[in-house]
């Protein structure tokens, strides 16, 4: 078991020793779990994580000052559209997607570890039902379309396929999550194509730096970002399984969109076929003001500028056709192939950017009393480097609304990939 003593240096070389303040009081048990949950706390990341938090919150708000002078749309060529490309060229596309899933080539993986701070609820965001006649949960919907898919491409082809469904989760959803999937006999998927996997936690951190207690023996802690991803791969050995299974792409998407198109064989077919290793789909922001990420180049590197960092004048500026020069809403639908994943694990993880995410976070202050308040900070935002990457957008016309769909358009080297962001609601 940890030693006071040992743990308090350890803090001290952090910088954050005020996480003992309680320790006295607290009975043998608790204040074991304490010393063990802060004794795993290596103390010089913990320090620059604190650091890193704190000068963050320093900076003003709003968009990096020089930023719009980096920015430029992405090349044509780059980027294709399934609304707008002929049907012969999308068919071709769509019956690609469909090959590589009759082969079982193709996975799914679902970034759940988000807490629903925003959407208010206390559990994970997939058991959410919006208000179907059928009463549906966002994950049955998207168990029921795996599974057409399977029998689609397995109609088409004459061979039975399956597509894996991963699903990352964190401390906060993997139990509910995994209890709601028994209860519901994996909305009659194979639970052995059901895989999940948890990403891991930051500490919490207040404006100033300074981690903060949950409660008097439990440190506040929160997952760390979409961007996690990468590590919770390699933590669960999750690009091993993929290997195994055949698996050599996949299309990642986030929780919240009730219109995702699971494994969207024209946008899988789209990638593919360009041998683009990375692709964002996308759709054509409503307007500027809409808070969406944007696909783009930043010093002429493809990857997803968050509306928060991008000022409204350059959110407003327009092509010479008239169309918005930023417009392809990042909707947080990737493809990546195997290889690229393992490449961002290997290589890339120790490179990513962390970005800060301000939230509401329970915690004792001083006294000892319970406040909700607090800075999380968090890792997320991907970093690419690739061959290609591309990346599909759709509109649905004559709505306001943007709507997940196929499309198709390649990039060239990442930047910033898919992870991070803010709240769409784009529900035709
Ligand atoms: C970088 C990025 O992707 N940003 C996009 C993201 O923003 P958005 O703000 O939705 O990004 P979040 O990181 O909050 O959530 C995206 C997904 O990641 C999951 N999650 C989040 C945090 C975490 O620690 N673990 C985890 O698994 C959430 O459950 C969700 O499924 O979607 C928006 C559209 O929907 C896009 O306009 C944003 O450009």
């Amino acid at each position: 078991m940890a030693s006071e003593r040992d743990v308090r240096a350890r803090l001290q070389r952090a910088g954050q020793e005020h996480l003992l303040r309680f320790c006295a009081e607290l009975a043998p048990g608790p204040r074991a779990a304490l010393l063990a949950e802060l004794e795993a706390l290596e103390p010089e990341a913990l320090r620059e994580h604190c650091q890193r938090a704190a000068a963050a919150c320093a900076c003003p708000p709003g968009p990096e000052p020089g930023l719009a002078a980096r920015l430029r749309p992405l090349p044509p060529e780059r980027v294709g559209s399934a609304s707008r490309c002929d049907p012969e060229t999308r068919r071709l596309w769509e019956e690609e997607g469909f090959h590589q899933i009759a082969l079982s080539k193709v996975a799914v993986l679902l970034l759940a570890g988000g807490q629903g701070t925003r959407l208010g609820v206390t559990y994970p965001k997939g058991m959410y039902q919006v208000g179907l006649p059928s009463g549906k949960s966002l994950y049955q919907l998207q168990a029921e379309r795996i599974r057409r898919v399977e029998q689609l491409a397995s109609e088409r082809s004459g061979t039975q396929c399956a597509i894996p469904w991963y699903i990352m989760t964190s401390e906060f959803t993997l139990e509910p999550t995994a209890r709601f999937f028994k209860e519901h006999d994996f909305f009659h998927l194979d639970p052995n194509n059901v895989i999940m996997f948890e990403q891991r936690m930051l500490p919490a951190v207040t404006f100033d730096g300074r981690a903060i207690l949950e409660k008097k023996d439990k440190v506040a802690m929160a997952p760390d970002g979409n961007g996690g991803l990468y590590r919770a791969l390699s933590d669960h050995q999750i690009l091993e399984d993929m290997e195994r299974r055949g698996v050599e792409f996949v299309h990642v998407y986030c929780v919240d969109n009730i219109l995702v198109r699971l494994a969207d064989p024209v946008f899988v077919g789209f990638c593919v076929l360009r041998g683009a290793d990375c692709g964002a789909k996308v759709v054509e922001k409503a307007s500027p003001e809409e808070p969406v990420g944007v696909v783009c180049q930043v010093d002429g590197v493809p990857q997803v500028v968050e509306y928060s960092e991008i000022s409204p004048e350059t959110a407003r500026l327009r092509g010479p056709d008239g169309s918005l020069l930023y417009h392809l809403g990042n909707i947080c639908n990737h493809f990546f192939t195997r290889g690229f994943l393992r490449a961002v694990v290997s290589e890339f993880e120790p490179l990513l950017k962390p970005h800060v995410a301000v939230k509401k976070v329970p915690y004792v202050d001083e006294e000892g009393n319970l406040e909700l308040r607090g800075l999380r900070s968090v890792s997320g935002g991907g970093v690419f480097s690739s061959e290609e990457c591309c990346l599909g957008c759709r509109r649905q016309p004559h709505h306001d609304s943007a709507r997940p769909a196929p499309a198709a358009l390649p990039l060239g080297p990442a930047g910033r990939g898919p992870l991070s962001g803010r709240v769409w609601g784009a529900a035709p």
